[in-house]
Order: C-alpha cells, then structure tokens, then sequence
C-alpha cells in the first residue's frame, strides 16, 4: 500500500509540476519577507517605480541599474531642500530612508543601542552567517582602541614593506617600459602592506596567507550579492551552503596563522610572568597581539582562543583590503587622466623629494608624511571625486520602540534602515566648486597660501580650519570613511600607506598618462571597478 503510493506520488512529479512548487515557494517566501519589513510612513517622500506590489517587484529589479539615478533625483528633489525621502533596495532588504545633510549629526549621535552601526554593515553584508558567528565588535573596538596610539612606531615597517611590494610589481628595469594591469599591482601591495600591521612582519610576507584572506573577501562581496537576491526568510537554510568557501577560506589562513598566535600567548605569558630571558623582549604590535592584550585586560577567555582570534582578523581584512584597493586604483587613474596642462605628476614628485630630503633617517616620519600637502590632496581629491559606493554609512534603528525624527515630524519603528547619501554630496556645487571636475590641489592650495603667510598673520581660527583639510578629516561633506564615532578607524593608517606608496611612485617611476579614463559600471549602490585598465612605467634612472 505505502510503496504503491510512493510510486503514484513519484510518477505525478513532472518537472513542470516541479518549477511551479519552487516557484510558488519563492513568491510565498518573498511574499513573507515583504510583510516582515518595516513599514514607513507617507509623509516621506518616495523615489523609484512606485508602490504596491507591482511597483515593490519593479523597484526589486530596478534596483540593480537605476539606484544611482534614484538617488540622483532624491537629492535635487529633497536632499537640497532639507527632507529625508525613501529609496527602493534588493529584494530581500528593506528600503532606506536617505538622511538631508543637515540631519547628519541627529542619525549619528543615537546611542548605538537605539541606532546602530553594527547591524547595519552585519545585514548588508550578512555578516552573521558570512564572518562565520564571530563578533566583530571586539576587533572593531580593540581596532579602535590600539592602531592610531601605535602607528608612529609601525611606519618604518610599513615603508619597508611599500618599498618592497612597488619595487617587485614594477621593477627595476630604467630602459623599457612595463605594461601592467593596474588592479593586480594593488593587490600585489595592499595585501602584504595592511597585513603588516594586522598580523606581523613575519606573516604578511606569506602570500598564502594575504591571499586566502584576498579569496575571503572576494567571496564576501559575491556572496552578498547572491544572498540578497534570496528571500530574508530563507537565509537560515541557503546561507550555511552559499557560505561554505567562506569556512573553507578561513580555514586555510588559520593553518598558517595559527603558530604564530600560540607562540605570541605564550611569549606574553612568559613575560608577564617575569621570565628573566624576557627582559628585553617586547610583543611586536599588530592587532594579534591587540587582541590577546583586550582579551586579557577584558578576562575573556573565549577571546584567547587562537581560532577565535583568527575568526577576528576577517572583519578587519574586510574593512581594510579591498577599500584600499579600490581607492588606490581609482587614485592612479585619475591622475593618469588629469589635465595634463596640470603636469600633476612631476608636481607631486617635486613635493615628495622635497620632504623626503629633509627626513633625517631614509625613513618617513609622521611630521614628514603631514607636510606632504598636495600628495594628501590628490588623494584626498580622488576619493570625493571617484566614490566607490553611493553610500558608505548606514545605521539601522534598534530601539524597540523605533525614532522620532522631530524636524520632519515622522516616527520609524524597530528594523528602518537610514542611510547618508556620498555621491550626490561629493558633487553637489554648492559645497565644491566645479564638482565633476578632478582637480587634485583642490584641498592643498588655500594650506600651502595659509604656511606661506608670515607667523603674525597666522590667525589660530583659520589655522585649525586649513588642517581640516587634510585627508583624515571627516565632516558631513566629506564622507568616504563616513563621519562620527563610527568613522573608519584604519583612515589613518590608510593615510599614511596611501602617501607612502604614492610618494615612493612618482619619484620611482615614470608613468604614461591616459587619454581616457575606464569607466566603472554600477550595481546597485555599488562600484565594479575597470580592472582590466593597464598602465606603463619605466623606473627612473
Ligand atoms: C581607503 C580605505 C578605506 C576606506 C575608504 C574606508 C572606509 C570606511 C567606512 C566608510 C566605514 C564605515 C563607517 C560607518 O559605518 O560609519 C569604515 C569602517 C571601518 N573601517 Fe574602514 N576604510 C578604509 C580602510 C580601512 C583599513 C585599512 C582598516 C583597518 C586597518 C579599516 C577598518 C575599519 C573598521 C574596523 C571599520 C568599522 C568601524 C566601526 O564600525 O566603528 N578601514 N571604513
């Protein structure tokens, strides 16, 4: 009876009975996803195909190629005249509400309990199921906590490393050019370079190791992409398998990791223990060494465990690759398709020899690195110029009861997503003149007129004004690494490894400019950089 009953019900399974299930599935779940959203109130203003469920279906496929025209409407319309308006997002997200400049300091200053950073970036990137369960608010704070207090001693490391990692991509040839791929040569320097501060001198020279965590965060970005094209309610059960390289990945770097962080607790151990052959001994400072150090001062146990600590490097790889990449990527083409009447090249290498003279050592100082005005400013520059995301801060509501934004009147409950718009900030011409124009001595020229002038007519005010300009700097008109407590807390380290490699380039190297930009293409909110782009060099002799 129950076989013959198997084999009736496998017989009605044709494959067209088949996709009709899966379908109906997927619009049931999408369908549950929809009414799990949080709903916002009409009183904000709306952009995209419009409401409703063939608007809301719409606004899920749209998302993909009109988000940056969606927000480019947004601004003129509302952005500039002072209202918060809601833009569409990918199917299994709620959409957001975009925040006026003038309201930046009212969404960042919540407590994070009521508006959060954490959850944010944790559902975009859904970081539960894709950093593999850690926490990330521990690296994130003990980042926060020991990087900047450390770096005037991690910068001769960092050099050396710079030098290193640009001598081998580029070469040593002063006869021939080299054509290279401008996207590989980053990732030749960046990996080893960030490493250097994150887990040591010994291991970033092990390219196995920048590389798996290269490969786990490649895989991070695809598989957010993948995930939120999936209905919310179905992340439990597709998620452990979509993660699956992100384990295997990991995996691999904890095998190469793991002595190292054994060999340094027990080092500490011994050193704290006052073991007279460790006397002289000190940890070398890396954030290996920050998280053993915050564990201990914290008395979390679960924190000294080696794969939880190596689980706690991956957030952090996250946050400082491929940024860097990026920005250093979008950085070399801009000034390689600059005005070439601006001759920006020798300009910037005439700055960095200049400064480089007057260091003592054949080593960067940070006093050095900070008089490097126009090198800060091309950088500066090219990151408000060639944005790499629409927007780079979003907070998610975690209050129980929600927010009330008074200025406007309106309330959002519990799950609202709000986020600051970049893009149209960056090149709105009312906050920079000629916006869409790359001009890399934009931020340099009124510092250089202001050291120039005379000690007595040097007003304190303006002093303090003109070192805002400088690239650390952030404000609500400047956003690449987003504003407030939350800012990224790597923008100095960044800083300096960014000026570092752009100095030791153009006074290394001759490079051939561009006649025209590669154009990024735009998913979403988000940038696939031309990494096909090639450049020439030839070392100077
Ligand atoms: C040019 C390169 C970089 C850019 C453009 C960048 C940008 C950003 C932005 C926009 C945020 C979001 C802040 C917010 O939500 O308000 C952020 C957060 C963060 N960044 Fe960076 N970043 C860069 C490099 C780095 C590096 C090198 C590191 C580490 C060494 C790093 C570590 C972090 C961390 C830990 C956070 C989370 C901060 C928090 O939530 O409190 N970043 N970054």
């Amino acid at each position: 009876m129950t076989a013959s009953l198997s084999l009736l019900l496998l017989e009605s399974l044709t494959a067209g009975r088949i996709a009709l299930a899966i379908l109906i599935f997927t619009v049931s779940s999408f369908i549950v996803d929809f009414t799990w959203k949080p709903r916002y109130p009409s009183s904000i203003p709306r952009v995209g195909f419009g409401g409703g469920i063939i608007g809301t279906f719409r606004n899920w496929i749209g998302y993909v190629t009109h988000f940056n025209a969606w927000v480019e409407e947004g601004y003129e319309k509302y952005t500039k005249n002072d209202r918060a308006y809601v833009v569409p997002s990918a199917p299994s997200r709620p959409q957001e509400i975009v925040v006026p400049r003038s309201q930046t300091s009212w969404l960042l200053e919540f407590p994070d309990r009521d508006v959060s950073s954490q959850e944010a970036h944790d559902d975009l990137l859904h970081g539960h199921f894709q950093f593999l369960k850690t926490n990330d608010h521990f690296p994130i704070t003990t980042l926060h906590k020991h990087l900047a207090r450390n770096l005037v001693g991690l910068l001769p490391g960092i050099q050396e490393d710079v030098h290193e990692c640009i001598d081998k991509t580029f070469g040593t040839d002063t006869e021939n050019w080299k054509t290279l791929n401008l996207w590989e040569a980053w990732l030749s320097i960046v990996p080893q370079v960030t490493n250097r501060v994150l887990v040591g001198k010994e291991t970033c020279h092990n390219k196995a190791f920048t590389d798996s965590q290269v490969a786990f965060a490649d895989t991070v970005v695809r598989n957010s992409f993948i995930l939120n094209m999936f209905p919310k309610i179905l992340h439990p059960v597709v998620a452990p398998f979509i993660v699956t390289p992100n384990w295997w990945h990991w995996r691999k770097s904890f095998r190469m990791v793991r002595p190292l962080i054994e060999q340094r607790q027990r080092d500490m151990a011994h050193k704290a223990a006052g073991h007279p052959d460790y006397d002289a001994w000190e940890p070398e400072e890396c954030l290996i060494t920050w998280l053993i150090r915050q564990a201990q001062a914290d008395g979390c146990a679960d924190g000294l465990d080696p794969a939880v600590i190596s689980k706690s490097l991956l957030p952090i790889e996250f946050a400082a690759i491929h940024t860097t990449v990026i920005t250093g990527h979008n950085l070399i083409l801009d000034l390689l398709s600059a005005d070439p009447k601006e001759n920006i090249m020798d300009v910037l290498k005439e700055e960095a020899s200049r400064v480089f003279s007057e260091e003592k050592t054949g080593y960067w100082t940070k006093t050095g690195l900070s008089r490097l005005h126009r090198v800060d400013s091309a950088i500066r520059e090219s990151m408000r110029f060639s944005h790499f995301a629409t927007a780079l801060t979003h907070r998610k509501v975690t209050a129980k009861d929600g927010i009330t934004n008074s200025k406007e009147g309106w309330h959002v409950p519990y799950g609202s997503y709000l986020m600051i718009d970049l893009a149209g900030t960056h090149h709105d011409p009312g906050i920079y003149p000629e916006p869409n124009k790359f001009d890399p001595l934009r931020f340099s020229r009124e510092r250089e007129e202001f050291e120039a002038r005379p000690q007595d007519q040097k007003d304190p005010e303006e002093a303090l004004r003109v070192k805002r300009l400088g690239m650390v700097t952030t404000s609500d008109t400047y956003l690449p690494f987003s504003h407030g407590r939350h800012a990224c807390p790597g923008r100095f380290f960044v800083a300096h490894e960014l000026k570092m490699i752009l100095a030791y380039l153009v006074q290394t190297y001759e490079i051939k400019p561009i006649a025209e930009r590669p154009k990024p293409i735009w998913i979403g909110q988000t940038i696939v950089p031309p990494i096909d782009a090639k450049i020439e060099v030839r070392r100077r002799k």
